[in-house]
């Protein structure tokens, strides 16, 4: 198979970004000519000064001229960022780029200029911290308060929970929406460049804990929560704030900060569209915003996008991620910095940030799934190769998003528009097959461009298709189940008692063994329960592991009063770990899950093995009734 790299829109994304730096570095006028001697004196030496401090933060050219992750001159750029993140003020280097600033940008660079010339540019820890201190403020104090005006305490999903433990728990994940809900404060919109957060006219529901902004792909899973909740209103609000993104940006940022908008997430957005149609059939909503919903769909297709031929010689158009910018991730600058620091060349480094910011872009941040070393999957962070690889759910994903554009052109009666994304979606389906299906093992995986071959691992993105239903041309559709299953079962992931784990590889990595992540689970289970028309064995198999999930997070809830962003599928209720950040409590996605399959199996559900969906009671005092007997009282009662 030979590969064609279509770098054309890479290159206009590339020479946007370079444009919009030239721009960002002019010199911006302030004042007015009306303006006395004195205070044009002062002006000119404040020029003087913000002249000598820009020039020592522009970083040593790059060997790769890829651009920064973002323009900002405080939140990307060189000296203080970096003098910042060295001095490790904080654990978590996410924290420092979320905090907004009191002073202007000027006057924070200028303050910055005079800390370095008073220090011989050695500053100690305590003159950073002051330094922070006088022109930081804290971060999450950029929103206003705000109580979602349609939440209601008594959404109609409950009355379908049968078991009352998982009843009451119900009810408190709809009440978490309220903990989660944010309303950007309009001072962000006033003062754009004092805040890495963007502003966003409509409430969001952020992750939790570290994450006080929206994410992209999590927003699927919070959107399948908040429609059960019945907040129709939240969920528009969320949608028209993605479509605004993409107006603003081409595409979703990975997350709602400046430091997030060269890089993207999995495109969700029109899956997201889709679950607000299926409830309200919105056809003025749809009719206003299918521009953005294609020209988001165009940025994968044209920006993120090779040719591989298959066996055969056929041509196929895949997506990748692929983020070619530069420099480490402002919010995760020790981590990047430390990582690269010995690599022999500045290029060796640049294209190892290219790396790990297309990781972050594939929401798998990090996983052994990116790890390319010697053609297995073995290996460090420094192994990371993601732009060598052509993942599966990412071409699943898309496959489905144009059969989805298709319908929504139908439904508006484009003909032309209908059958051109129906086609679309047709040739991609058939690339699932050819590229991506492994009919030894039956089933789908990546596929490596410089090998030419699969990535025969398990990861649980090999399921994506069974979800997405981009799969069947050549097979029947209940044979590739059939196989699917039994690799499932050969694999032996079914075996463990928390929930399917991401991968098989204990690397410490947050994406891998023993993690196991709610959006993956949602795939897996709606995947199988979809195709129980297909298959007999896969609806019981579904409400399975629904159950060993449903268990698992009511179980952390109980001992811990949280909701995790991933669990550990060997210890019920365990929160998952590894990777570079603690885990998250909130949270988001899981919430969202979780309510959905309460929603789909509340009828039967229990939250832990012996407890009856039907009546806890009636099975208490069976259960009594049984340790009677055994204790031999039988007489006394009977
Ligand atoms: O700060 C490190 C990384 O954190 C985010 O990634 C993780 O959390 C996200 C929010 O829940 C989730 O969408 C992602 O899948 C997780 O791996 C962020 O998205 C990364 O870009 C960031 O580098």
């Amino acid at each position: 198979m030979s590969i064609v790299l279509d770098t054309s829109g890479l290159r206009h994304q590339h020479s946007v970004a370079m444009e919009a730096r030239r721009r960002d570095s002019g010199w911006r006028r302030s004042g007015g000519g009306s303006e006395g001697r004195a205070a044009e004196g002062k002006l000119l030496r404040m020029a003087a000064l913000v002249v000598v401090a820009l020039a020592a933060m522009v970083p040593q050219a790059a060997a790769t001229t890829y651009p920064p992750p973002c323009d900002s001159k405080i939140y990307y750029h060189g000296e203080l960022l970096k003098t910042v993140q060295l001095a490790k003020l904080h654990n978590d280097s996410k924290y420092f780029v979320d905090m907004p600033l009191k002073n202007s940008v000027e006057e924070t660079l200028i303050s910055f200029q005079e800390l370095m010339n008073r220090t011989q540019s050695k500053p100690s820890r305590e003159e950073v911290r002051t330094f922070v201190d006088e022109n930081f403020r804290e971060p999450g104090t950029e929103f206003e308060p705000w109580d979602p005006s349609d939440w209601t305490e008594e959404p109609a999903f409950l009355n379908k929970i049968v078991h009352p433990d998982l009843q009451e728990w119900g009810k408190k994940l709809n009440a978490m929406w309220k903990k989660l809900a944010r309303k950007i404060s309009t001072t962000v919109k006033d003062e754009p460049e004092k805040h890495s957060q963007i502003y966003v006219p409509n409430p969001v529901i952020v992750p939790g804990g570290r994450f006080r902004e929206f994410y992209y792909w999590d927003s699927y899973w919070t959107i399948e929560g908040l429609l059960l909740s019945e907040m129709n209103h939240t969920v528009k609000g969320m949608l028209e704030n993605f479509l605004m993104m993409v107006n603003n940006y081409t595409m979703v940022p990975n997350g709602g900060r400046t430091y997030y908008t060269r890089r993207s997430q999995p495109p969700y957005l029109i899956p997201m569209f889709k679950l607000y149609m299926d409830h309200f059939d919105d056809h003025a909503f749809l009719t206003e915003n299918i521009e953005l919903l294609e020209k988001e769909f165009l940025f994968w297709h044209n920006n993120r996008s090779v040719q591989v031929q298959d066996r055969k010689g056929m041509p196929h158009h895949v997506a990748q991620y692929r983020v070619e910018v530069g420099e480490p991730r402002p919010e995760s600058w020790r981590e990047d910095y430390h990582l690269a620091e010995n690599l022999r060349t500045e290029e060796e480094k640049q294209e190892l940030y290219v790396e790990l910011k297309s990781g972050a872009e594939s929401g798998w941040d990090y996983s052994t799934r990116w790890f390319v070393n010697n053609n297995t999957n073995k290996g460090t962070m420094k192994e990371v190769n993601v732009t060598s690889i052509v993942p599966v759910d990412l071409n699943s994903l898309l496959c489905m998003n144009a059969r989805t554009l298709s319908s929504f052109y139908g439904r508006l009666g484009n003909t032309e528009k209908r059958n051109h994304y129906a086609n679309l979606a047709d040739a991609k389906n058939k690339t699932m097959n050819s590229i991506f299906w492994d009919q030894t093992d039956g089933v789908w995986y990546d596929y490596d461009l410089n090998t030419k071959s699969r990535r025969r691992y398990f990861y649980m993105s090999n399921l994506h298709p069974i979800w997405s239903g981009c799969y069947g041309l050549e097979v029947s559709r209940a044979r590739t189940m059939e196989k699917v299953i039994n690799y499932l079962k050969n694999k032996g992931v079914l075996d463990y008692i928390g929930g399917v784990p991401t991968s098989m590889e204990d690397s410490g990595q947050q994406w891998d063994f023993p993690n196991a992540w709610a959006p993956l689970q949602h795939l897996i289970i709606m995947g199988l329960y979809e195709a129980r028309n297909i298959h007999h064995a896969v609806e019981e198999l579904s409400f399975d592991l629904a159950e060993k999930w449903i268990r698992s997070n009511w179980k952390g809830y109980q001992e811990l009063n949280a909701m995790f962003e991933k669990y550990n599928v060997s210890v019920v209720g365990k929160a998952g770990g590894g990777g570079e950040y603690d885990v998250q409590d909130g949270f988001g996605w899981s919430n969202g899950v979780a309510m959905r399959l309460l929603d789909l199996f509340g009828d039967r559900l229990t939250p832990a093995e012996g407890s009856s969906a039907a009546s806890p009671t009636l099975s208490l005092v069976l259960g009594l009734m049984m340790a009677l007997l055994s204790l031999g009282v039988r007489s006394q009662f009977f």
